[in-house]
């Protein structure tokens, strides 16, 4: 895929002209025309800095430029046998589509006859979750910081009519600014009305997938309230070892406060974590404004914390743009490709 031109977004002075403005053309976008093809070859292989169901997240350099991406590698044959075939075409659309200064994006797609290639930035600071590992938990200047960024950025794929489905810290990383960019696209959804599929994590499944009623963005504002919780605690606020027992105590909303919560905090996660979804924040009638103006966000200046004019309450150390000391050190492993491709229908849309 040919590298997309970005228009630069900043700097921006109106939220809802910005969102128009960012919001993609998706017809013409997935129509758009490759001018120059790029494979494996043209990328150097440094190693995994990430593992996921279908394949591994490699460090890699673009051997004519230089320049350092992260590689995600999808194996076709698990996309096939676990039927994810389509959750895998929108990811790819849905990257190349998408323009927001806390997501990342598609620098380069490719395929070969084993896998599928997504070429994103490199976001050097590593997971949400390994800082929240090693912090335990965080002050609530920093889970205001990054949830806000989580807000503006599930504001501005609803008003795509995308949904996200799969926020967890695991899914979110932080660049070297201290920023965040929500990465993973894999059950990100265009939707007109209701949907139906079975999919995220446990413990951050809303209630109404779980009861398989047919659902729609709502679920996004619990997985919203879910990583507030998360990252204010240090623990999910509906865990337990077997995926049922989750499923049970989320679908009763029965969960406990932490004391050390903010009275603001506290409030502000009781009016997420609602099952009745006509009372839930984020599903109102005032859409998400009810938790921008909630007392928890009384201080924040939203279009400041677009523009990046907000200080970061916690900055990674990073020695350079290929630093992989924020990441897990994972086994090597060689990609066979197969010198057949089994699979051409299946991806012919690629
Ligand atoms: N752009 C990126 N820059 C740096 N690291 C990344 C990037 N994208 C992904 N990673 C790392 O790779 C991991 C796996 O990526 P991702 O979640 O997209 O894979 P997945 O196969 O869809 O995973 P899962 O099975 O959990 O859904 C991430 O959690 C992160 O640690």
């Amino acid at each position: 895929m040919a590298k997309a031109k970005r228009r630069s977004l900043l700097p921006m002075g109106n939220w809802e002209e910005f969102l128009k403005d960012a919001k993609p053309e998706f017809d013409t976008l997935f129509e758009m025309k490759i001018d120059k093809e790029y494979g494996k070859e043209d990328f150097e292989f440094i190693r995994t800095v990430g593992r996921g169901a279908f394949g591994r997240v490699f460090l890699v350099r673009m051997i004519s430029t230089g320049e350092y991406y992260a590689i995600k590698v999808l194996d076709k044959s698990i996309i096939v046998k676990t039927k994810q075939v389509k959750h895998a075409l929108n990811e790819k659309k849905i990257l190349q589509a998408i323009n927001f200064p806390f997501c990342v994006y598609l620098n380069y797609a490719f395929m070969d006859n084993s896998y599928l290639y997504f070429a994103l930035p490199f976001i050097v600071g590593g997971e949400m979750f390994n800082l929240l590992r090693k912090l335990r938990k965080f002050d609530e200047p920093l889970v205001r910081f990054y949830a806000a960024q989580i807000l503006l950025t599930f504001e501005y794929l609803h008003y795509c009519n995308l949904i996200f489905r799969d926020l967890k810290p695991e899914n979110i990383l932080i660049d070297q600014t201290g920023y965040l960019k929500l990465t993973d696209f894999g059950f990100c959804k265009i939707i007109q009305g209701r949907t139906y599929t079975l999919c995220g994590t446990p413990e951050y499944l809303a209630p109404e997938i779980i009861l398989n009623k047919g659902y729609g963005m709502s679920v996004d504002w619990w997985t919203f309230g879910v990583l507030m919780y998360e990252m204010a605690s240090g623990m999910a606020p509906f865990h337990a070892r077997e995926p049922m027992k989750i499923y049970e105590k989320v679908v009763s909303g029965k969960y406990s406060m932490p004391k050390h919560f903010s009275s603001d905090l506290a409030d502000l996660i009781s009016n997420l974590l609602q099952v009745d979804l006509s009372k839930r924040y984020g599903n109102l009638k005032n859409g998400s404004n009810d938790i921008k103006e909630h007392p928890f966000y009384k201080d924040m200046n939203w279009l400041s914390l677009v523009n990046y004019k907000v200080q970061p309450p916690y900055v990674p150390v990073v020695t350079g743009a290929s630093d992989t000391s924020n990441f897990d050190k994972y086994k090597e492993v060689s990609l066979e490709i197969s010198s057949k491709d089994h699979y051409t229908k299946d991806f012919e849309d690629f």
